[in-house]
């Protein structure tokens, strides 16, 4: 439920809905600065209302500063403060295990506020082409720049987390330098793969910044280059043994994935999600039945999809 605004009632309410997807690490960014991930189809949906008013801004779940600071950087200081914002966020994305939940949201306010600021019947028209899941325009990477400027200075990423909102915007896979903010590759997964993510029951989250111990950042570059190379899957079992060693996350979890012939297994941005990738329906079975004794295990697939935005009737 949205609180403390009417819903509706002013016929001078927009409303936009934004759909946008999940990912998993491939390599975690916060050692190096680079950053590799792949989108999945875990999604989020958010429904912003935008009515005349006195700036006021609402949300039925979440942190308003962090949610404020995304809107500002989006819409205009002299047009928010006639407007009153009410925010719906609902999202199948575990919140605080590495998720990139905190993407997925950032992201799909930021388009959705965009979208309203623009109020352009063909907004999005580029999207249409039979080829446009590989387009990335400037408008994407502007909506993109908002979340990610937002996350930094809210404190709720370290490098502002470029890689997640990259593969959480378009899908696929991404390599990025997220201090540059700069796209290093990007590649079309294969849909067939199956993820399997487990949500390991009484490990706490440590403090990221134990990521960056010098002796292990060499490694963590390596992991980096591997993906670069288009060796994800090794990439992904070098970041895990390094984040499971560093953030004190078990290791025997990973392994039970690759024992069970996983292509990949590692820990998904700073855990504790444990996340396995495999091309075949049984062994994603096989490993989910083994996971189920740990926590909370979730299938999902590798997914190419871009996020959409559409308008919606009051
Ligand atoms: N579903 C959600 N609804 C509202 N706010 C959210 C949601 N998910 C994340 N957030 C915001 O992002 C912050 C960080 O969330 P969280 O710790 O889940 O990040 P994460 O994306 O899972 O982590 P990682 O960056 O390691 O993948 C939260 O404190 C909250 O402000
Ligand atoms: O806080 C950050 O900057 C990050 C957090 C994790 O999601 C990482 O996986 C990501 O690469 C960077």
């Amino acid at each position: 439920m949205v609180i403390g605004m009417d819903r509706d009632t002013n016929s001078n309410t927009r409303i936009a809905m934004v759909n946008m997807h999940g990912a998993i690490s491939i390599v975690n960014a916060i050692p190096t600065g680079k950053g590799s991930t792949l989108g999945i189809g875990l999604g989020v949906n958010v429904t912003v209302r935008m009515s005349s008013g006195q700036g006021r801004i609402v949300s039925n779940t979440g942190d308003v500063g962090f949610i404020h600071n995304i809107i500002k950087r989006i819409m205009p200081d002299d047009m928010l403060k006639h407007k009153d914002i009410a925010i719906e966020i609902r999202s199948r994305i575990p919140m605080g295990y590495g998720l990139k939940s905190s993407s997925a949201v950032s992201n799909a306010i930021a388009l959705a506020c965009h979208r309203l600021v623009v109020n352009d019947d063909n907004y999005g028209d580029e999207d249409n082409h039979d080829d446009a899941r590989d387009w990335i325009t400037a408008r994407d990477l502007k909506v993109i720049d908002a979340a990610v400027s937002a996350s930094i200075e809210s404190r709720v990423s370290i490098t502002g987390a470029f890689d997640d909102a990259c593969a959480c915007y378009f899908g696929g896979i991404f390599v990025t330098d997220n201090h540059a903010r700069r796209i290093l590759k990007h590649e079309r997964v294969d849909e067939n793969v199956n993820v399997v993510i487990l949500l390991p029951m009484g490990i706490r989250r440590s403090d990221p910044m134990r990521l960056r111990h010098p002796l292990l950042v060499e490694h963590f570059n390596h992991a980096v280059r591997l993906a670069e190379d288009g060796r994800y899957w090794d990439a992904m079992i070098l970041n895990g043994v390094l984040v499971s060693s560093l953030l004190s996350i078990p290791y025997n979890l990973v392994l039970d994935a690759l024992e069970h012939g996983a292509l990949a297994a590692g820990i998904s941005g700073n855990g504790p999600a444990v996340t396995a990738i495999t091309d075949s329906e049984s062994k994603a079975k096989d490993i989910a039945y083994v996971w189920q004794n740990y926590g909370e295990v979730i299938r999902s697939k590798a997914s190419n999809e871009k996020a959409v935005v559409s308008m919606v009737e009051g």
